[in-house]
């Protein structure tokens, strides 16, 4: 979809690079020639994806150490980036999320999850965007996000909440930003397989739904390139006046809620016909009542 040197000259960090669609996205982004920094908590993961990512790809990946709940933590891993040379683009991937009964959770555990999602996407985005603003150097920030920043969603209540919160930061952000010529997106998946989701989200197997490729008006889950390709195309030149915009990438799965007819796709021409006989014999049967008309 796009050459080799699509985002050639661009620097760009990715929180939470190391698994899952981080991994991915990072891979979609050295294949178009970025330099790409990774950040998490566990090291042995990231070296592993730096190494295996620079072994598969030939390009350039770094990574830092870094708990994005903490805002001290954020600013020196930006800080150590910047000195060997300023990002182009952020995006806020790393996460934290289980589903509980909302009547469940403990302090700790809302915290959890909104300090992560919340406060952790917004330090990275004010460590990032104010030396950028200083520096007079133009930037593209996206955040991924999910689909529940329309929808909502039961038995993920804080994850939910903290996503719309940064789909509002994404919204405010462009327009205070715009200036200085800083792009502020975001991207809402649907279901995209992951170990680290799939592991909290689904993980008896008893949880379908939201996880369910079934639901999917596509009928299949999301693919690793599709998002990537998706994260180039907003990291790239020639966009620039794109900015504010939270773009779902879901085979149409938020839409097809049970408060429309989505299901009715299952039907066979057989079924319609079925249907269209018997709406007919009720129009026919109050064209016969009519008194005029
Ligand atoms: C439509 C599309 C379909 C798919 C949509 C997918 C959308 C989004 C997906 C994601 O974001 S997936 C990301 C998944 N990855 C991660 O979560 C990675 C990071 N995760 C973690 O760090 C942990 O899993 C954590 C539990 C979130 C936090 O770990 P931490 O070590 O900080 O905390 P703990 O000490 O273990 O727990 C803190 C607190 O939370 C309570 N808790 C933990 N698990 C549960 C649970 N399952 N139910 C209820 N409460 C839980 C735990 O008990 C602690 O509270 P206290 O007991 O101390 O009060
Ligand atoms: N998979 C899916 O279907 C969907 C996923 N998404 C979003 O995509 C993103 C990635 O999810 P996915 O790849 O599935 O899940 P993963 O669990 O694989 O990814 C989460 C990453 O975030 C890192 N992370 C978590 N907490 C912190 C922290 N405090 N500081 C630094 N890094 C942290 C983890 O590394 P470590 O634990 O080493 O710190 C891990 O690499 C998330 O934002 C998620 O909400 C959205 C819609 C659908």
């Amino acid at each position: 979809m796009f050459s080799h040197n699509t985002l050639t000259q661009k620097r760009i960090l990715i929180t939470g690079g190391g698994t899952g669609l981080g991994k991915e996205i990072s891979r979609g982004l050295l294949q178009c020639g970025a330099e790409v920094y990774i950040c998490g908590r566990r090291e042995s993961v990231l070296q592993e994806c730096c190494e295996e990512l620079s072994a598969d790809t030939g390009g350039k990946i770094h990574y830092r150490i870094c708990d994005i709940r903490d805002p001290d933590s954020i600013e020196a891993m930006v800080d150590s980036i910047f000195q060997e040379g300023p990002l182009t683009g952020l995006i806020n991937n790393a996460a934290a999320n289980f589903i509980a009964p909302t009547k469940d959770l403990s302090p700790r555990g809302y915290q959890a999850i909104r300090s992560t999602v919340m406060d952790g996407s917004f330090y990275t985005v004010l460590s990032v965007g104010k030396r950028w603003i200083k520096q007079q150097i133009p930037g593209s920030i996206v955040s991924n996000l999910v689909t529940w920043v329309w929808t909502g969603s039961a038995f993920v209540v804080p994850s939910a909440m903290a996503k719309t919160a940064i789909d509002s930061m994404t919204k405010s952000l462009a327009v205070e930003w715009g200036r200085y010529g800083i792009r502020v997106n975001a991207v809402a998946p649907g279901p995209f397989p992951t170990e680290g989701a799939w592991d909290k989200l689904n993980p008896t197997g008893k949880s379908t739904g939201a996880t369910d490729s079934e639901s999917v008006p596509m009928r299949r889950y999301g693919k690793m390139p599709e998002l990537a390709n998706l994260m180039t195309f907003l990291q790239a030149d020639g966009c620039e006046y794109l900015t504010g915009q939270t773009i779902a990438i879901d085979g149409g799965h938020h839409l097809a809620a049970p408060s429309t007819f989505a299901s009715l796709a299952d039907l066979n021409d057989d079924d319609w016909q079925e249907i269209r006989d018997s709406i007919k014999a009720s129009a026919e049967k109050e064209k016969s009542q009519r008194s005029t008309g």
